[in-house]
């Protein structure tokens, strides 16, 4: 059975639309916990545009299951990565102008400096993790630079409309998913994952992380909406 790592950026999506102090991802984090979360992810991205720094520190003090980092090979985050000590940290690409992370990192075009960043992080005791396409080039560079797992992009079997174009890309997971195992490395999987197309994914023999944020952030606003009106309403037809 697949590990679940919850990534809560999204919810610090909804705090920065107001640049406020609510909702506050930590406090996501200990919900999501309570309910059995193995891990939780962030992503630090470089433009700041849902996590912050200090969101990275606070949780570090409290999280007590699995803390991931994703995070770009930059050496500002590296630094942050290094200061902070995540248990695991997550590589991936990041363009600036994107909407989310449209791919996976280059391992094979950026090897020298993919290495410098993985070299600094396992040195210093963390786990690293390399999010790429389902790519064997991708996934045997990966595996010649020592780190312990690989996530693999699950965005374009997530974004497939048509049967015959899923059947295509669930199939490149799978595939990848069996060169990842042979070379022992970890196998997790990410992004897009929804309550509509996730069970595939978990089938995968031999997953054993996935790592699943929009959509459960999304579906958190809406259960809990109708409680949110209530208690409000609450509140303001009986303010005495
Ligand atoms: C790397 C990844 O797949 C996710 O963490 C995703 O990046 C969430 O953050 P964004 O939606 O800002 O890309
Ligand atoms: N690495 C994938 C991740 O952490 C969550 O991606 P998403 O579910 O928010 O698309």
């Amino acid at each position: 059975m697949p590990l679940l790592g919850v990534n809560i950026d999204h919810v610090a999506t909804i705090r920065q639309a107001r640049r406020t102090i609510e909702p506050d991802p930590v406090w996501a984090a200990s919900l999501a916990e309570l309910a059995g979360a193995h891990g939780i992810t962030v992503h630090l991205r470089e433009d700041r545009r849902h996590i912050q720094d200090r969101d990275v520190r606070v949780l570090r003090e409290t999280v007590q299951v699995k803390l991931n980092l994703e995070m770009a090979t930059a050496d500002e985050i590296t630094g942050i990565a290094l200061e902070v000590r995540p248990d695991q940290c997550t590589l991936v690409p990041e363009k600036r102008e994107e909407v989310t992370t449209e791919g996976g990192l280059d391992v094979v075009g950026n090897r020298d400096r993919v290495k410098r960043c993985v070299d600094q992080l396992l040195e210093a005791g963390i786990e690293v993790s390399l999010f790429i396409d389902p790519d064997v080039k991708q996934i045997e560079a990966s595996r010649e630079l020592g780190v312990h797992a690989v996530e693999l992009h699950t965005g374009a079997y997530a974004d497939a409309e048509t049967a015959a174009d899923i059947d295509r890309e669930y199939n490149a997971l799978v595939t990848a998913a069996a060169e990842t195992l042979q070379r022992n490395l970890l196998l997790h999987m990410g992004h897009g994952l929804t309550y509509r197309n996730v069970i595939p994914v978990a089938s995968i023999a031999g997953v054993s992380e996935l790592n699943i944020g929009h959509s459960i952030v999304s579906r958190a606003v809406l259960v809990g909406f109708e409680r949110a009106v209530r208690e409000m309403k609450e509140l303001v037809s009986d303010p005495n």
